[in-house]
Order: structure tokens, then C-alpha cells, then sequence
């Protein structure tokens, strides 16, 4: 469904000339301005900016969670323009995965059942064994049975990336996943998703505000008022720091 052909698979994502507008007239603000740019399969991508810059914009519109109000988003091979409400929600389900700050995972539903939830939703039979496979592939091999309340931050945003790979998506987006992580345990995680991209080949883009997690990212894209500000290759924590310092206070 909704295929479309302008992908030759090399991007996992793609922007192409996307601008978003919220409001109208004199209240119209340009969250988004004319991004062009490609998230090659088999990297991992940070985006920063200083506050305001458009960066959960930025992925909301690459996730399909909002419509561009100009250009065209392509996940995969599907250009989403063309997709209605429902492809749009099945695309969320299936080809995205999402790791947010806050985890985002169900206290009612124990560990086992929290990852195997995208494929309840669908309506279709949960593998069990995938569901085993991925909890071992984020270190929780033993944690099915408990529920989210009897783990630790760093445990629980693990279960939130076995959530997130269980589809085999086209891009997990990842939301600031260490906000709200010690350092520590927050390495934990930043290397968990470098190790995701690493192994599997999975494409990783995420939100940041924090260099040192940037840094674990093959390169970072950098907004500034909505408009790309630069980008930059096998960065470290002073490099980001550096250019995030030239962008204004952040
Ligand atoms: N629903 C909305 N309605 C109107 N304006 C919005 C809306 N969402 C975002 N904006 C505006 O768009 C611009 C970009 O916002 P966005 O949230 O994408 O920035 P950000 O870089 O993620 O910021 P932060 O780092 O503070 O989370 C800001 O000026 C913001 O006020």
C-alpha cells in the first residue's frame, strides 16, 4: 500500500523540502522550513537545536505523528503524503518504532506483553518467541514476567527499545531517551541503541539536548529557526558543545 518509487533503498528516511506552519496569518509560526535532507539505513542520527528550533517538529512530521504542511516525508520505500488516517496509523504501528523520555510503557501489562504490544494492537498473534528474542537482545532476558513498576528506569527504557524493534521498523525514533536517566544508566541506553544500529542495521534518529549522548551518534543535524544549521561527522562531546554554543543558548 501507498508505495511509492522515490527511494532506491539507500534512505531509511527522507525529507524532501518539508515546511511546517502551525497557525495562520499573523499567528503563523514556520516550525519547519524547506528540510531537505536523508537518514541513510543502517545509521544513527541526532538532531539538536536550541529550544524552539523545530526539532520535535522535525519528528513528528518524519514519524507521521503530523502532516508537513509543504514537501513530502518518505519512511522506507512509502512517501506518507499519499496515505490516509488509517495507512498513516498502520505505518506508526508497523514501520516506526518510538523510545520516549517518559518510556511510555503500560504498568498494567507485564514486561512480556508491553513488548509483544504492537502486534495486539494490529489484532494479530504476538511471537512469542520474538518477544523472548528481543527482551535477550536488550539484556532483560529474565524480565518478561514482571511488571514495569518492579524495574529500574534504565530496565524500563530497555523494554521500551525491545518495544521498539519487535516490528523490525524502517526508523526508531527516540525522543530524548536518556532525560530522564542518571548518566550511567544512561550510557547504558545510548549504547544499547548504538549497539541496535551496530548489529541489526537498524536506523536510529534521535532528539537530543545533551552532547555526550549526541556523541554516540554516527553524525548530528543540527536546526536553527526551523532551517537545517549544519551537520556534523563522528561527533564528540566538545565538537557538539562547540556548535551548540555558536547556535545560541540551549
Ligand atoms: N502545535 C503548535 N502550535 C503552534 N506553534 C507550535 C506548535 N508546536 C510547536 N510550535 C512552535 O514551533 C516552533 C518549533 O517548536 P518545536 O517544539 O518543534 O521545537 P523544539 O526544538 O522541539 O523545542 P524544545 O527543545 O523546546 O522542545 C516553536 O516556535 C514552537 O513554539
Amino acid at each position: 500500500m501507498g508505495k511509492g518509487c522515490a527511494v532506491a533503498g539507500r534512505y531509511a528516511l527522507l525529507l524532501e523540502s518539508v515546511t511546517k506552519t502551525y497557525g495562520s496569518g499573523r499567528n503563523a509560526v514556520t516550525a519547519l522550513n524547506d528540510v531537505t535532507m536523508g537518514v541513510p539505513r543502517g545509521t544513527f542520527l541526532a538532531v539538536m537545536g536550541p529550544s524552539g528550533s523545530g526539532k520535535s517538529t522535525f519528528l513528528h512530521c518524519s514519524a507521521g505523528l503530523d502532516r508537513p504542511t509543504n514537501g513530502g516525508v518518505t519512511l522506507g520505500d512509502t512517501r506518507l503524503a499519499g496515505l490516509n488516517e488509517e495507512q498513516l496509523t498502520e505505518i506508526r504501528r508497523e514501520r516506526v518504532g518510538f523510545v520516549f523520555q517518559a518510556y511510555n510503557l503500560l504498568d498494567s501489562l507485564t514486561v512480556a506483553d508491553n513488548v509483544g504490544l504492537p502486534f495486539r494492537l494490529a489484532g494479530t498473534p504476538v511471537p512469542t518467541d520474538r518477544v523472548r528474542a528481543e527482551l535477550a537482545n536488550v539484556g532483560l532476558a529474565d524480565m518478561g514476567d514482571r511488571y514495569p513498576g518492579q524495574l529500574s528506569g534504565g530496565q524500563r527504557q530497555r523494554v521500551a527499545v525491545a518495544r521498539a524493534l519487535i516490528t523490525g521498523p524502517d526508523v526508531i525514533f527516540a525522543d530524548e531517551p536518556t532525560g530522564a536517566l542518571d548518566t550511567r544508566t544512561g550510557k547504558q541506553v545510548l549504547e544499547l541503541l548504538r549497539g541496535v544500529v551496530d548489529r541489526t542495521g537498524q536506523t536510529v534518529v534521535m532528539v537530543t539536548h545533551d552532547p555526550v549522548a549526541a556523541s554516540h551518534a554516527d553524525s548530528v543535524t543540527f536546526l536553527a529557526d526551523g532551517r537545517l544549521a549544519g551537520e556534523l561527522v563522528a561527533p564528540t562531546p566538545e565538537k557538539v558543545a562547540e556548535r551548540m554554543t555558536r547556535l545560541g543558548e540551549w
